[in-house]
């Protein structure tokens, strides 16, 4: 595959799925919430479906299993449209524009960085802990949770002790850079307590500086870079813009070829995500093989479809130091409005699930539900202690 400078230009040259990718069409399409930007939204997969009637040999991927679904495409494309509208803005703006002025501080190397992300979710062998996401829908699940107000999971998630907190920002998530702001801000409260403010990752598909410059004003303290998006020449570049503004990224793997990327441009924190993006079925043992393959000192992060108590244990043990839960928590925290009692409230369902992921338990001796009450991150005798013969 020859490198491509432009994310679009390196879906344009070889990533169009082949019928071969197409995700089958057993998968309902559910309703999406109206952006909260009151835009209207088109869901990503009917549009995806719309594309793939299209048979143009011309878009075929070449690439086998590298080409990329139409979903991610499509998102690319219109990331694409957003960034020249945000940087047609910043033109006429002038050089007050907040945005503007970051940009040039980072080009001059007037930006400390920081390392609370990579603070907060290091942990040592056989300790692992969550970033808690927040995420109301997505187009491979549809609508997940209603989300008036996301003080209400940053306020949970700080509280059960997620390590971090990732905060959807792309309208098909129906999130939006506000979202990230309210939560930062939010996060504030926690200043002076131990653990401090838990650090916020920007999630969304980043293409180009000016979204990292955007994340680093909002406050977040990284942001994710996709490596089946960018390809290995805008990875490298945005790795560089993410450090010069101050932030860290977590890069995002699917497989063994994209790893290898990951790590020839220096990654210090891999996200394995178990999601297929063509079928998005969830393969837990994608992120069990790929472990073997890091590097020492690379922070490995397993992200997507963890649903049980062990396979959090299982990816710990693997070596894995976070696990990234969107889907889980965000669908924990609804059941309160389809009538459980107060005993399965939202808060503690949540709550509880966090809390057992990243309790000591085992998973030849651990009762897993016992884990989800009164896991406390205490060590051995937890699953000692809940020994049953
Ligand atoms: O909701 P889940 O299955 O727990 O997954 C969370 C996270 O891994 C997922 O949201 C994600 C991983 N990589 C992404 C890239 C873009 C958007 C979303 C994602």
């Amino acid at each position: 595959m020859t490198e491509c400078t432009s994310p679009l230009a390196f879906c344009v040259a070889g990533a169009r799925p082949t019928t071969a990718h197409r995700r089958p069409a057993r998968r309902c399409e559910r309703p999406l919430l109206p952006h909260p930007s009151g835009r209207a939204l088109i869901s990503p997969l009917r549009r995806a479906r719309l594309s793939m009637t299209a048979t143009d040999p011309s878009v075929a991927s070449s690439e086998g299993s590298r080409g990329l679904p139409s979903v991610l495409v499509d998102i690319l494309q219109r990331k694409e449209r957003e960034v020249q509208q945000l940087k047609a803005d910043m033109e006429r703006a002038g050089a007050e524009h907040p945005l503007r002025k970051r940009m040039a501080q980072a080009a001059a190397g007037n930006i400390c960085s920081s390392t609370a992300f990579s603070g907060a979710i290091r942990k040592p062998r056989g300790t692992v802990c969550v970033i808690a996401e927040i995420k109301r829908q997505s187009p491979s699940a549809g609508v997940l949770a209603e989300v008036p107000d996301v003080r209400f999971y940053s306020q949970m998630y700080y509280k059960a002790g997620a390590a971090a907190i990732s905060v959807l920002t792309d309208e098909a998530f129906a999130g939006t850079l506000d979202d990230l702001r309210t939560v930062v801000e939010h996060q504030k409260n926690y200043r002076g307590n131990f653990p401090g403010p838990c650090p916020v990752l920007r999630k969304d598909f980043i293409i180009d500086e000016v979204q990292i410059a955007e994340a680093a004003e909002a406050g977040a303290a990284a942001v994710l870079l996709i490596v089946a998006a960018l390809g290995r020449e805008k990875l490298q570049q945005l790795l560089q813009a993410t450090e010069r503004h101050g932030l860290e990224a977590l890069v995002e793997v699917h497989d063994e070829a994209e790893l290898e990327v990951a790590k020839a441009v220096g990654a210090k924190i891999i996200g394995v995500n178990a999601r297929n993006l063509h079928t998005f079925e969830v393969n837990l043992d994608v992120c069990m093989s790929l472990i073997e393959r890091f590097p020492e000192g690379v922070i490995a992060v397993a992200e997507s479809g963890i649903k049980e108590t062990t396979d959090a244990w299982r990816l710990r043990d693997a070596g894995f130091s976070a696990l990234l839960i969107g889907e889980l928590l965000m669908r924990a925290s609804q059941s309160v409005k389809h009538g459980a009692n107060a005993y399965e409230s939202s808060y503690n369902q949540a709550f509880g699930i966090i809390r057992a992921f990243q309790s000591k338990g085992s998973v030849k001796f651990g009762p897993t539900t016992l884990a989800r009450g009164y896991g406390m991150n205490e060590g051995a005798k937890e699953s000692l202690g809940y020994l049953e013969m």
